[in-house]
Parts: structure tokens; sequence; C-alpha cells
């Protein structure tokens, strides 16, 4: 299991907001170059763990404070006996401020420190001889994409093969977004401060930091106060406050009614594997509502989930007028066209807390702007669930990382979006957005979405908000794929949560 119980807070810093997060702290009293010093320290710390005694490092620096830290690490390691070699990629002259201190006390012999030009035509040579490269390029300040000779030295680093350790960001990574700008570092372990930043858990920067290590430098927490940061990792500590604990003295009917919208006769697994997850989520009682062709099929698969006929144009309206339904989910299996359409806007009417997945998103690709008014009318939560595809079917004018696509369509429709994919993002209509990052590969299973619908309508059945419910069913679901691991099929997510489920409970439970 994957649990990072440790992550004390849940905060993402974009490179801006980490750029106010020193400035405050500098403010504070503590200087820049404090800070330097401990970032560089920071990477040393990790370096010795790459390297045996007395290794050649080559360290890599940039122009501003990203080589800074990578003038302070030279020095360090240095002392402690590495040969060192610094390549600089602009002259010495351009440095300013705590970087060009950081130069200053670096003290090494002249003959180990390339500037420029010099630097690119012994790089061939330094990258041969070299156990460890130290990425000191751009961190943060990374505004446009890498060309020319930087680009060159980047791709002959990745190249060589050598291991690279990243300082804050592996160059030509966006720290916002996980984007590549270019080119980009391929780099083995990258330390960074204070927080992670989106871009080490967004792809493809996800996989170009390698193993990412998060170092304080003397920034206090307190800094978030005045930030106020609007993305998250999901992880516990973003939505324990929401978790639906089960109560001494609760029923089944205390924890919710959820009802999950059946295919017809040939397609009816999708809707089941929804609701049997749905149940093992916690909902007190799941109702699988069934057409008539397909009440054979589901009777003959169904046990503790119950079944409903459902028949007749006002068939939708005519169930949810019984209040105790608290949540539905349409879509898996529910195929597309106009009687989707239909049976959506009779659910969202009814203003019942509602998931939206597959059929049910596709069915608005002509009309999205009637699926969000519809959205917009309903006095519940409605989380969508769509997976690249389906994204691009409701929202072809939605452009840019997928950070900002979630959270521009979380506003543009009024739902709680569940973007779906390796680095899940899911997003709110208030502006919040959370990064997921524990689903292992093997959920790229036929079904594996559904089972993800049904947590979350399992969740919303039991009065979890909009977005704590979809952080939590997407947390939930990718814990459920690693205890499963390789060979995993959908129909083994919902059994899979009950560990998960006992090991979360019974942490909470600790207080
Ligand atoms: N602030 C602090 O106190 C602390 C900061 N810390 C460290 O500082 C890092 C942030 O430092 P930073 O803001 O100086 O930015 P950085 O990443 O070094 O790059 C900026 C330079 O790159 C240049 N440039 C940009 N893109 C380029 C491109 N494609 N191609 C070519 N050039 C390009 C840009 O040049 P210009 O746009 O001026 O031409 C500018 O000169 C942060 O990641 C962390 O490691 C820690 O020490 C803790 C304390
Ligand atoms: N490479 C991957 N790593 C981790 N999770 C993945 C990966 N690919 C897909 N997933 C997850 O698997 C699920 C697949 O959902 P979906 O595409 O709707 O499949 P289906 O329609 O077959 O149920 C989503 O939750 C998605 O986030
Ligand atoms: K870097």
């Amino acid at each position: 299991m994957t649990t990072d119980w440790r992550s004390p807070h849940p905060f993402l810093l974009s490179p801006t907001e980490m750029g106010r997060a020193d400035r405050l702290t500098i403010e504070g009293g503590i200087a820049g170059i404090e800070l330097m010093e401990q970032a560089g320290r920071a990477v040393v710390r990790a370096a010795v763990e790459l390297v045996s005694a007395g290794a050649q490092i080559l360290i890599l620096c940039g122009p501003g404070n990203n080589g800074g830290d990578g003038f302070i690490a030279a020095r360090c390691l240095a002392a402690m006996g590495y040969g060192i070699d610094v390549l600089l990629i602009s002259s010495a002259d351009r440095l300013k401020g705590d970087a060009r201190l950081a130069f200053e006390r670096m003290g090494l012999p002249a003959e180990r420190i390339a500037e420029g030009q010099e630097g690119q035509k012994r790089l061939p040579m330094l990258l041969d001889s070299v156990d460890l490269i130290i990425d000191g390029l751009f961190g943060a300040g990374l505004d446009r994409p890498l060309e020319g000779e930087i680009k060159q030295i980047v791709d002959a680093v990745n190249d060589s093969g050598k291991p690279v350790l990243a300082i804050d960001l592996p160059s030509g990574v966006n720290g916002a977004s996980g984007q590549k700008l270019g080119s980009a570092v391929r780099a083995q372990r990258t330390v960074t401060f204070f927080c992670e930043k989106p871009g080490h858990l967004l792809f493809p920067g996800r996989e170009l930091c390698g193993a990412v290590v998060v170092a304080q430098i003397g920034i206090r927490p307190d800094v978030f106060g005045d930030i106020r940061p609007q993305t998250f990792e999901n992880a516990p500590a973003l939505w324990r406050h929401a978790w639906p604990m089960a109560s001494q003295q609760g029923h089944k009917y205390t924890k919710g009614h959820a009802v999950v919208f059946s295919g017809s006769v040939s397609s009816t697994g999708a809707a089941r594997l929804g609701a049997a997850a749905a149940l093992r989520a916690g909902a007190g009682l799941v109702t699988l509502a069934s057409p008539p062709d397909a009440m054979m099929v589901n009777a003959c698969h169904l046990t503790a989930v119950m079944l409903k006929k459902l028949a007749g144009e006002k068939a939708v309206q005519d169930l949810l007028s019984d209040e105790r339904y608290s949540s539905v989910l349409i879509g898996p299996g529910f195929g597309i066209g106009a009687g989707t359409r239909s049976s959506v806007e009779a659910i969202l009417r009814a203003s019942r807390a509602t998931v939206l997945d597959a059929d049910a998103l596709t069915s608005f690709s002509e009309t999205p702007e009637h699926l969000f008014s519809l959205v917009k009318l309903c006095d519940a939560p409605v989380v969508l669930t769509p997976h690249e595809g389906e994204f691009a079917r409701i929202f072809p004018q939605v452009e840019g990382d997928k950070l900002a696509r979630a959270r521009l369509a979380a506003r543009l429709s009024g739902a709680t979006l569940i973007l779906k994919g390796a680095d899940t993002v899911i997003a709110s209509p208030d502006g919040r957005a959370a990064i997921n990052h524990n689903a292992p590969p093997w959920l790229a299973t036929a079904g594996s979405g559904d089972v993800l619908a049904g947590i979350t309508t399992g969740l919303l059945a039991q009065g979890v908000s909009g977005f704590e419910a979809a952080c939590q069913a997407v947390w939930l679901h990718g814990e459920a794929g690693n205890i499963v691991g390789p060979g995993l099929i959908a129909e083994d997510l919902a059994p899979a949560l009950k560990e998960v489920l006992r090991a979360l409970v019974d942490k909470f439970g600790e207080g």
C-alpha cells in the first residue's frame, strides 16, 4: 500500500506562489542567502545518497537562483572530498543577488569552473567521466522553452545516461503544469523546497522528476495563511474532515440510498460494477434501476444490491419522487442518445447528488451548454467523471494543461470534475483543485472507471459534498488498485476497498 500518512498538509504551490513564500520569509527576517544555503545543503544530502565517497560530480548552473543552489552544493561537496566541476551556462558577470554571492563563496579552483561557450566545449569530456550530474539550470524561474545551446546541453545530459539529481525541478519542466518546455532533463531524483509543486505530480513532469524529496529550508508553514493555496495533493489530510465516519447509532437509512441506472440487456455489467462499489463505499442501500428487458440478467447477478424495474416515460421522475434516494449514478453502459439526455434531465431536475459518467457525458457532445444549464439548476452536488476522450467531447473549447483545463471546465459546467488518467485532477467550480498520485497503471482496465463512479456515488449518498467525495473516491480507487496489484480486473476493486477502508478508519480513529 502506498499510503503516505506523513503529509502534514496537502498544499501544492505554483512557482509564482513559491516565490511569494520565499519573499514573505525574507521579509520576516531570514536572508535570501540563508534560504539558499539551506537549499544547497539539502541538495548535498540527496547527492551523497546517490554516489560513493570521492565520486566525480558535475554541477550545471543556470543564471538565476536555481544555479545559486548549485554553487552552494558545489562548495559543500568539494569540502567533503568529492571531485566537483561546475558548468555555468552564462557568464559569471551576469549573476545577480544571492546567486552572485553564492558563486563568490564557492571557492573552487578556476580550472574546475567552465563558463558559457567554454563550458559547452568541455561538456562531452565532463559527461564521460562523471558519476552524478546535478541539474541547477532552471527551477521556478523557467518562463520559456529551452532552445539552442541550452537545449543541446540538456539533450546531451539525457543521452549520457548518467544519473541526474535535479534541483527544485528538472530543467525544462514547468512547475505549474508539469509540461515540458522545449526539452527537459530526465532526473533520477529531485530535491524541492518547502512543499511540492503541481509539476512534480502531473505528467510528464512526474516521470521526469524521478523520486521527489521535499526539504525544509526555513520557510514557516504560516505563509500558507497569506497565500491561501487552491491546489492540493489528493491525500487524506485534504479531506479527512469530511470523511463520513459511521455513527454508533446509525442505521442503513442514515448512510444514504444510492440509485444506479442500468443499461439494456446487453450492457448491464458496468452499472453493476458501479452499484457494488457504491455499496462498498458505505452507502446504506443501493438500488439498481433496470429497464424491463434487463431485469432477468440483473436479477441473476445481484444479492445485496436491490433491483427495481424502470419503465415508461416518467419512470425516472416517479422513482426520484421518493426523497430517500440520496444519490444517483447514470452513464456506465447506459447508451448514447436522446433517451439518456432526458433521463439526465429528469435526474438533475430532481436535485439529487449525481454522478454523470461515460454515456451520460457523451450524450451531450452536441449540446454541452444544455448539460451545464441543467447542472446549474440542480441544488445538489454534481460530479462529472470524464476521461480525456469524453472531456474533449463536452469541453471542446477548453485548452491548456490538465490542471488548468479541469479548473476551467468545473467553472464552466458548475460541476465538480474528475478528469481521469494516471494523474487524475479533481476540480471544484469554486476554484479548488487536487492532483492524485496514488493510482497504479493496472487501473487502466475495462470497467475501472465504472467502479470509480460508483465509489463517488456511495460517498455522495452519505452526504459528503461534491469536491470532497470526488477526492476521497479517487484516492480510495487508487489504494484499492495498489492492493490488488498487477492482473487487476474491475471486479477486484470493490472487495479490495475493505482493506483500504479499514486502514483509513483505524488511522482516523487514532486521531
Ligand atoms: N527566491 C529565493 O529566495 C530562493 C530560491 N531558490 C531557488 O531559486 C530558484 C528560482 O530562482 P529564479 O527565480 O532566479 O529562477 P531560475 O529558475 O533560477 O531561472 C531564472 C533565470 O533563468 C532564465 N531563463 C528562464 N527560462 C529560460 C530559458 N528557457 N532559457 C534561457 N534562460 C531562461 C531567466 O533569464 P531571463 O528571463 O532573465 O533571460 C533567469 O535568469 C528555485 O527554483 C530554487 O531552486 C532557493 O534557493 C530557495 C530560496
Ligand atoms: N496509467 C494509469 N495509471 C493510473 N490510473 C489509470 C491509468 N490509466 C487509467 N487509469 C484510471 O483508470 C480508470 C479508467 O477509467 P475509464 O477510462 O473510464 O475506463 P472504463 O470506461 O473502462 O471504466 C480511471 O479512474 C483512470 O484514472
Ligand atoms: K533544475
